[in-house]
């Protein structure tokens, strides 16, 4: 579940794979009345044809004998008893196949059940199983390595001494997994070009994630060390607030990596454009949920002047298809996004109260 189809899924079998019973009652064959011959139950093979005026008793699922033109249902027949079966009578007379289920009626063999990279869902699950699979093959999920970078990160307390807590160590790895990746590891490594190196090169994830270094500060590595070890910048910065330190590139050996800027709702920036969309190309899935959605603005939204703004919303429960712009949303800050249900894509200029705009769902 949660996977995508990594074939196409066509059918193994006919389905039904036999002419079937739709009801419980008799299978019968031509006009009545009909002499009654033993019966049938579901699982068992066919009894022997049936020849014109007879009937044997059915159940719902059971193989419809050959020779047989329609089922009866139990409420719509009577049995005379005599010795030998006795002799079914009809209220009215069946219609030529009523209450049976041809066979291949769903499908014949070979049929196109389901494209491939459609995402498996319980209702797919169960159509295969029927169509006669014992496993269906899935894109593997994509696995990621996460590198958390900064001396300045307190694994555990409250901020002292300039120093801040790790908010992504914990944020990422859940979102990660909500998002349908494994986390194989998530390391913290300190201001040291060298340890960034080792740590990304080491690296057997499908993805690696680094968070924080991506600026040009004195201890920000992630560009040097990418250069150094021959990596190619896809994207690096994107006209977007926050987030705009934000890159992608590929390692020698052609894995991404993702490079997330250290502030908090930058990273988270980082993720729901840049992240998410490479986590779903991974998984054999479309780079974009379609059709995209959008919100209407509760309230109007100020822009940048020439960058896009991403700004956490809440969906107005009383209102659908409206979205709140929530406070606290600096770039180092997780307030607002924690009482959010996506990003709102704002366009540079703003957006005005009522505007209907792009919002970024966070997935979990
Ligand atoms: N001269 C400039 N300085 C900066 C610019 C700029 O354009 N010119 N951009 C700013 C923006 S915007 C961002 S975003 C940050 C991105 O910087 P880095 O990716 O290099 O991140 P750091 O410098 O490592 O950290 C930035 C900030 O975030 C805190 N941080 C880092 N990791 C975590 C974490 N796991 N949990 C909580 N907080 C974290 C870190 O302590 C810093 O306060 O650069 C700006 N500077
Ligand atoms: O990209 Mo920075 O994120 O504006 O904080």
């Amino acid at each position: 579940m949660g996977r995508v189809l990594a074939r196409e899924l066509t059918a193994r079998t006919d389905l039904p794979a036999f002419d079937t019973s739709a009801m419980d009652g008799w299978a019968v064959a031509g006009a009545g009345p009909w002499r009654v011959r033993g019966q049938v139950l579901a699982g068992q093979r066919a009894a022997g044809a049936l020849g014109e005026g007879e009937a044997v008793r059915i159940a719902t699922g059971a193989a419809v004998p050959e020779g047989a033109t329609a089922v009866v249902r139990r409420e719509d027949g009577r049995v005379e008893p005599d010795a030998d079966g006795g002799t079914l009578h009809a209220g009215r007379p069946p219609r030529p196949g009523q209450d049976i289920r041809p066979r291949g009626q769903e499908c014949r063999a070979g049929d196109l059940l389901m494209a491939a990279g459609r995402m498996v869902t319980p209702a797919i699950a169960g159509l295969a199983a029927a169509a006669g699979y014992d496993e269906v093959a899935v894109v593997p999920r994509p696995e990621a390595d996460v590198l958390v970078l900064g001396d300045e990160l307190l694994r555990s307390g409250p901020p002292r001494d300039g120093r801040v807590r790790d908010a992504l160590g914990p944020l990422l790895p859940p979102w990660l997994a909500a998002l349908g990746a494994g986390v194989r590891q998530v390391r913290t490594v300190g201001d040291d070009a060298e340890a960034l190196r080792r740590a990304v090169t080491g690296s057997t994830a499908d993805v690696v994630v680094t968070t924080g270094g991506t600026a040009a500060g004195p201890v920000d590595f992630v560009h040097p060390v990418l250069r150094r070890i021959g990596a190619r910048l896809l994207v690096d910065g994107v006209a977007v607030r926050p987030g705009h330190p934000m890159l992608l590139a590929l390692l020698p050996d052609g894995r991404p990596l993702v490079g997330l800027p250290g502030n908090p709702l930058a990273a988270v920036a980082g993720v729901v454009t840049l992240l998410v969309p490479v986590l779903r190309a991974l998984a054999g899935r479309p780079a974009h949920p379609h059709p995209e959605h959008t919100a209407r603005l509760a309230e109007e939204v100020p822009g940048h002047r020439t960058d896009t703004r991403l700004v956490p919303v809440a969906s107005v429960p009383e209102h659908a298809g409206t979205a709140r712009p929530l406070g606290f949303h600096g770039p180092a800050m997780l307030r607002g996004l924690a009482a959010a249900d996506g990003m709102a894509v704002i366009p540079p200029g703003g957006a005005a109260a009522g505007a209907v705009v792009e919002v970024l769902r966070l997935g979990w």
